[in-house]
Order: C-alpha cells, then structure tokens, then sequence
C-alpha cells in the first residue's frame, strides 16, 4: 500500500471478492456480487472529493454543513467489463456524468484496440474516475488514460478489482499521477497475460459470453 496503489481491505470486499472468483459462481450471481462490490469501491476511490460548506434549516434550527464541491464527477467506463463497476458506483453516485472508452485487448498482441470514445465536457475541472475491473497487462488501462488526458483530464483515478503487479508496474510508469483503487493485488500474470489466481474473463463472466 502506498500512494500510488490502494487495496482495499475491508472484509465485506474481501468476502464478496471470493465469491466472485469462484468458478462455480453463475452469471447473474457475478454481475449482482460486482455491483455491491463497487459501491464499496466507489467509497474508497471517491474520499479525495472536494467539499464546502453550505447554510441549511435543520427542524431545529440553522447550520453549515457540508456537501460537494465543484463539477459533478466523471466516472469513465472501459468498455465492456467496465460497465460492471459502472452500474455499483452510479448507485452510489447517480449525479456523477459519464463517459465511455471502447477498448478491447487483441488476445494475440495483448495491445489495446480502440472502437469508441465519448466523455462528458469540462474533463479539465472534474475529477474523472476510470474504471474497468481488470489491471493485467495495464495495456488498455494505460491507453485509456492516454485518451482521457487527451481529452483534458488532469485529476484522474483508476478503480479496479484485481491488478497484476506487471499492470501497476506499467501504469506507474506511464500515468505516475494517476493513484489506482483496487480489491486486491494478485500474484502475476500466466503465458496469455491473465491475472493468476484471478477470476477468469471479467467481460464473458458478467455477460455470459465465451
Ligand atoms: O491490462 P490488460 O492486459 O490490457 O487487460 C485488461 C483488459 O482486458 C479486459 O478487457 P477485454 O479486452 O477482455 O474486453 P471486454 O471488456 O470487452 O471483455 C479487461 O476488462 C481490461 O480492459
Ligand atoms: O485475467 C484477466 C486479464 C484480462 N482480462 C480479464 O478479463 N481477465
Ligand atoms: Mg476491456
């Protein structure tokens, strides 16, 4: 644990986490064990959040209190797993603007392949939150969060639920300034650039593709 990296320890997220690695874990019991896992997340990634103090009427009487600041957070999905973090944290924060990177990782070359790119305006004066459950190679990750500074971020995060130390490596390297949330730090990658122990295909597990 550092600065640049987070695990998130909490035993709810660790539980949870289990589950979900399992093999006999059906599709609907994958999706629906994500989204609870990613409200929990969206605690963690969220706690730098700016505040002010606003004047309110309580029934007893007047007070500062506090609430958020600035623009609306952006939560950028990398298409498609991301969509699993996505839905949790829009639970949690359903005011935040969204945007999505569509990005696919040739099985090959384990290089990213882009498709798609729509975020919201103003990514310069929001904090933007990419998320996508999966950190192997950092390949994608990395190229995501090329684009996103592309297009004007400069405050940005990474929520995932597994990383390969290869994929934390690769993104400290090239993305320094962008701290990453995650469930849990696995031990490495196997010969086809998965994440062992893992949990399999983040995307076929969630949408019961093969
Ligand atoms: O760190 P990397 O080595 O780049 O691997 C991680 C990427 O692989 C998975 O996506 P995938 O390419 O399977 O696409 P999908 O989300 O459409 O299933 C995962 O969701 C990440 O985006
Ligand atoms: O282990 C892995 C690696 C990349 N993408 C996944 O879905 N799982
Ligand atoms: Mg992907």
């Amino acid at each position: 644990m550092n600065d640049h990296l987070t695990v998130v320890d909490h035993p709810l997220v660790q539980h949870k986490l289990t589950l979900m690695r399992r093999k006999e874990t059906s599709t609907s019991e994958f999706r629906q064990l994500l989204r609870e896992i990613s409200q929990l997340l969206a605690y963690e990634v969220t706690r730098p959040l700016p505040i002010e103090m606003r004047k309110i009427e309580t029934p007893m009487q007047e007070m500062d209190a506090p609430v958020l600041a600035g623009r609306k957070l952006a939560l950028v999905s990398i298409l498609r797993a991301g969509n699993g973090l996505l839905d949790g944290m829009l639970d949690l924060i359903p005011s935040a603007r969204v945007g999505f990177v569509g990005l696919y990782r040739d099985e090959e070359t384990l290089e990213p392949v882009e498709y798609y790119f729509k975020v919201p305006s103003e990514m310069d004066k929001r904090l933007v939150i990419a998320v996508d459950p999966m950190l192997a190679t950092g390949n994608s990750s990395v190229a995501a969060i090329d684009m996103l500074k592309k297009a004007g971020a400069t405050n940005i995060r990474f929520l995932c639920l597994l990383a390969a130390p290869e994929g934390v490596a690769r993104m400290k390297e090239a993305h320094p300034d962008v701290p990453i949330v995650t469930a849990s730090l696995d031990d490495c990658l196997n010969e086809k650039g998965y994440i062992v122990p893992g949990l399999g295909d983040a995307g076929d597990r969630m949408f019961g593709t093969k």
